[in-house]
């Protein structure tokens, strides 16, 4: 049996909260949380345009309503509209620099354009809050990391850090499908096997 686990996930786009065009950022999180994850999973999903303040309300509210972990997508690019950064800074309790810097090292190999993409990661109460870019196809790039032809890790995904950061925060055991992610933990925080 696999700990149940809930998930906020959070899409940042002016242009997509108000139908400009149609979301993509909210399906590309859950399918890939879903197809990664052998946990059973809550989503809670929100659509809301880059305002500040709106963006730190709804990280608060998802953090309190019990969400292990929150990911958002959208506005951490250099644009003045873009404050997904600046309103997660302010409600974390704890900055965790080394997902933005992996994810900015996966990103490199794909677009040298990704030296523009701001996002950090934060703790909150017992919850991990993670930005990633706004482009629907940076999110699998950046929580799966790039494989060579045959399928050898070449840069690994941030999602593969997740898991046991979660346990450090006392939250769920999550674990994932290692064809899409295989996540790291250190030997004596594996528990055995099911089955
Ligand atoms: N939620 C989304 N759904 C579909 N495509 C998106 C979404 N968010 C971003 N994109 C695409 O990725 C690009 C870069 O994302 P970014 O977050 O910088 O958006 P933006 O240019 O600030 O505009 P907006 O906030 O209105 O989406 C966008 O120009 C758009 O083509
Ligand atoms: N993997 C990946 N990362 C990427 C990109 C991309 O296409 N793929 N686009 C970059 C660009 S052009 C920008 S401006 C920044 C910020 O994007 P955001 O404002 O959509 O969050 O993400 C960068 N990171």
């Amino acid at each position: 049996m696999h700990d149940a686990v809930r998930i906020g996930i959070v899409s940042i786009s002016d242009r997509a909260s108000s139908g400009a065009y149609v979301d993509q950022g909210l399906p590309a999180l859950q399918d890939w949380l879903g197809r990664a994850l052998h946990n059973p999973v809550t989503f809670d999903a929100r659509l809301i345009p880059d305002e500040q303040d709106l963006i730190s309300a709804t990280l608060v509210e998802l953090v309190d309503a019990g969400c292990s972990l929150v990911l958002t997508t959208g506005g951490t690019g250099p644009a003045l509209r873009d404050v997904t950064p600046e309103a997660t800074l302010a409600i974390a309790d704890k900055e965790m620099p080394g997902f933005g810097e992996q994810m900015r090292q996966i990103s490199l190999r794909f677009v040298p354009t990704a030296i523009l993409s701001r996002q950090v990661a934060v703790i909150r109460g017992q919850s991990l809050i993670i930005n990633l870019p706004g482009q629907p196809k940076a999110i699998a790039q950046t929580l799966e990391g790039l494989r060579d032809a045959d399928g050898q890790s070449l840069v690994p995904g941030i999602f593969a850090a997740v898991p046991y950061c979660i346990d450090l925060l006392g939250g769920p055991y999550l674990e994932t499908r290692s064809e899409v992610c295989a996540a790291f933990r250190p030997k004596n925080a594996q528990r055995p096997a099911a089955g």
